[in-house]
């Protein structure tokens, strides 16, 4: 027998995410009595599905109907309706009357929270027939109308039987809509199949198949034999789009049997999953007999249960059945048990009367323990980051808090790679037996590295310069600036404490530094060797980094002097996001109106990179680079002529209208090519930087010391680097592509001298023969609302 462990490392204290395990009965026509739904929950299950409606109100439905049709045949034989008068459509239509007590068996009761309500499969809000379309939205707003009096949270609806007919799917959203507003608190969820797999499909009878079962088997002949895994999708984004991508409107997920390829589960991985449906006959058998699931599907399910809001599972016929649970004794009797039942209960270690677990629920239990722990990753913290919209930081024009630096400072990955970087450059200074710049007339051979971390904050690069100067047995002076004066102040007690006071503390924009001073003649300016700074956004350049580094790079000694980091490149993907793109209306919604012209860092997770990885054309694409120090720069050139007092002016215009294009060496343009096999919907671009801190002067062959968050690099570059998430660029509509469509992106860094923005468009182009492409759909151009000020005041 196995014994607890109280290793806190041992497996068992290792977290993973919970399951949450439901059961559903599609055979169940009334909701569980009491006795009945503690039996379920004993035998393995939290929660169950009730039916809103009974069999008693079915058939009134389908009475209901049948009198219909005959009134209509005795509007022809009593009243003398002609064909065409038949056919008017102002003729009365069938009203279904309101539900009675003996309709229903859902009341409020006290668990109505953990039931989910079951809305009738046998409605067709589909159907062509304009009788039985309208008699199925009656029956349906009735059902979610009396759910949401109940009380329930949620209201699981049966989805679309075929994809294609757009017609009946765009009936079928529309319905749904207008339930959205029928039941303004609760959630409505649309229970589809991952995809239209052959041998899985419903099997209830609908209004349609009784009244009109010809239309049905036109329907099986209009079947292509060839699936096409993304119809139900296709269905999924018309219901969601129809609805406005409603934050109340969730997916329920039918497993299938055969797990698809991973381009559609990666689709639904980024949807509204609310649960996870495996219906019996998804199951395998072991060897021992046991339910099981296949590798497969055990990594699928993995996957999902790593989302923020974990899916609920519902597994579908699996008993106890409806017999079982109508055959169950009175509760009274079940503590008066026979002395079979009790001899066979004490075989079985339970109670009397206590159902057996079930073997299915045992078996998802089980799947329970297997999954992989939480990595380091997946803290609490960094998962309630998921997809969740933060605006960028403005560091230069706003003071940053010191919670937020110790956020920063809570990644050691960023800054041991600094460590790395600067222990690299002052080691082959050493080799290269360059000059240094504490170097004077009077002390030619001073072999002590002027070293400027820019842009200190509190400090935490300071400390690692000294301790790559230690590690190298190098000399240096320490010069460390920072702007923001509460910064400022931590970094003086920083030196007095930790640093020995061997670091020189400016409070000052870089921009407007008069450079270091020597330590043994301080009346005299010198220029610095190393200069450290990380200025680096998500984008990597949209902290303003190439800017403030322009102010400051004319103090770098020349041509020896060092910048790390060395260069940084932004890197752009189009993703499909629905989830933010719900956020984001909402957002506009509530009077955050230029909410799509914000570009968002977000720790993107349930997402869809729609591009496919092909020659030429990968999922991550370069934008553009920016590399330091420049070698040529007009502003240093005007300033070590008229000096650094006069202002310099282009005399020009710059490509902006109305500016004198001082800063135009910053502006930046691309234009990328996005390939997508399979159709889809992007709802904006994911933004990634990676940055070179160091490449090596001597050993051509050496890797580069660089951090990375792009998702291919990362792992490779600077694993489990947390300092920085995406950027997302938003569009204000989704845009649609059709299958074997590429997607343009546009995108500018632009400036007025005064301030930088970005600017982004896509494009789709439809493949319509082997060397024709058509232009099929475009986002408007947008452009950055929070534009960043080049000054701080
Ligand atoms: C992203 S933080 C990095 C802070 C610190 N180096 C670290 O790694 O924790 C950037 C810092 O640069 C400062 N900063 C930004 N622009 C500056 C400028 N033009 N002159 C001086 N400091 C600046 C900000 O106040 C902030 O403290």
């Amino acid at each position: 027998m196995s014994q607890g462990n109280l290793n806190p490392i041992a497996d068992s204290f290792e977290n993973r995410p919970s399951f949450y395990i439901g059961q559903h009965d599609s055979h169940r026509y009334d909701v569980l009595t009491d006795d009945q739904y503690t039996h379920v929950l004993t035998s393995g299950f939290q929660y169950v599905t009730a039916p809103i409606t009974n069999r008693h109100f079915f058939q009134r439905v389908v009475s209901l109907y049948k009198n219909y049709l005959k009134e209509r045949e005795q509007w022809v034989s009593e009243r003398g309706l002609t064909p065409t008068q038949l056919a008017n459509p102002s003729l009365p239509p069938p009203i279904i009357p309101t539900l009675t007590d003996e309709d229903t068996s859902l009341s409020p009761c006290s668990h109505i929270g953990s039931l989910i309500a079951y809305s009738s499969p046998w409605i067709d809000l589909c159907s062509p027939d304009p009788t039985i379309a309208s008699i199925s939205r009656q029956v349906f707003n009735i059902e979610v109308a009396y759910a949401n009096f109940c009380g329930a949270r949620t209201i699981m609806v049966p989805g679309p039987r075929q994809d294609g007919d757009s017609c009946g799917i765009v009936q079928y959203a529309r319905a749904i809509l207008e339930a959205l507003q029928v039941a303004p608190r609760v959630n409505i969820v649309i229970h589809l199949p991952m995809y239209r797999e052959p041998g899985l499909e419903e099997k209830a009878q609908t209004l349609s198949d009784i009244f009109n079962p010809q239309n049905g088997e036109k329907e099986d002949a209009k079947k292509s034999k060839e699936i096409d895994i993304f119809t139900v999708w296709d269905s999924w984004n018309t219901i969601r789009s129809v609805c406005n991508y409603n934050v109340r409107l969730f997916v329920a997920l039918r497993i299938p049997r055969r797990v698809p390829e991973k381009t559609l589960q990666e689709r639904w991985f980024s949807e509204p999953l609310h649960f996870l449906t495996i219906g019996k006959n998804t199951f395998q058998q072991n060897r021992a007999g046991h339910p099981a699931l296949s590798r497969h599907h055990q990594d699928m399910i993995n996957r999902y249960m790593r989302l923020k809001v974990t899916p609920w599972l519902i597994l579908c016929d699996v008993g106890p059945s409806a017999e079982e649970l109508a055959s169950l004794p009175d509760s009274k009797d079940a503590e008066f048990p026979s002395l079979a039942e009790a001899a066979k209960a004490t075989k079985g270690n339970r109670k009397p009367h206590q159902p057996s677990i079930n073997a299915y629920a045992a078996y998802m239990r089980y799947l329970e323990r297997q999954q992989p722990p939480y990595s380091n990753m997946e803290t609490p913290a960094l998962i309630q980051f998921q997809d969740w919209l933060q605006p960028p930081l403005q560091p230069l024009a706003d003071n940053l808090e010191s919670a937020t630096y110790e956020v920063f400072e809570g990644d050691p990955v960023k800054y041991d790679q600094y460590e790395k970087a600067i222990t690299e450059a002052m080691a082959e200074w050493k080799e290269l037996k360059k000059p240094t710049s504490s170097a004077t007339p009077s002390n030619p051979k001073s072999d002590e590295l002027i070293v400027t971390v820019a842009g200190a904050g509190r400090g935490p690069l300071v400390t690692r310069v000294l301790r790559a100067a230690a590690k190298t047995n190098t000399r240096v002076q320490v010069w460390a600036l920072e702007k923001n004066q509460d910064a400022y102040v931590y970094l003086l007690r920083k030196n007095k404490q930790d640093w020995n006071n061997q670091v020189t503390v400016v409070k000052t924009d870089m921009r407007g530094w008069e450079g270091p001073r020597l330590r043994d003649d301080p009346s005299a300016l010198t220029k610095v060797d190393i200069l450290v700074s990380e200025l680096l956004g998500s984008f990597g350049d949209n902290e303003l980094s190439p800017e403030c580094l322009d102010g400051i790079q004319h103090h770098l000694a020349r041509p020896h002097g060092i910048s790390i980091p060395h260069s940084y490149t932004a890197h752009l993907s189009p993703i499909s996001t629905p989830k933010l793109y719900a956020d984001i209306s909402g957002r506009v919604a509530t009077g955050d109106v230029n909410a799509f012209m914000t570009p968002w860092v977000v720790r993107l997770f349930a997402i869809d990179y729609v591009a496919q990885h092909v020659p030429g054309h990968p999922r991550f694409q370069q934008a553009w680079e920016f590399v330091h120090p420049v070698g040529v720069s007009r502003i240093d050139d005007f300033a070590d002529v008229h000096g650094k007092a006069a202002r310099y002016a282009t005399g020009g215009v710059g490509a902006m209208a109305g500016s004198a294009g001082s800063n135009d060496h910053n502006t930046r343009h691309c234009h990328l090519t996005f390939v997508c096999p399979t159709r889809g919907v992007i709802h904006g671009l994911a933004g990634f930087f990676e940055s070179v801190l160091y490449a090596s002067q001597t050993d051509t062959g050496k890797e580069p010391v660089e951090i990375s968050i792009l998702p291919d690099q990362i792992d490779r570059k600077s694993k489990d680097m947390i300092s920085w998430f995406p950027i997302f660029f938003p569009l204000k509509t989704p845009l649609y592509f059709p299958q074997d469509s590429e997607l343009e992106v546009s995108m500018w860094r632009q400036t007025d001298d005064s301030k930088v923005w970005y600017e982004w468009l896509v494009e789709v182009y439809a493949w319509v023969g082997p060397k024709t492409r058509m232009k099929v759909g475009s986002s408007e151009l947008h452009s950055s609302h929070l534009r960043k000020r080049l000054s701080n005041n």
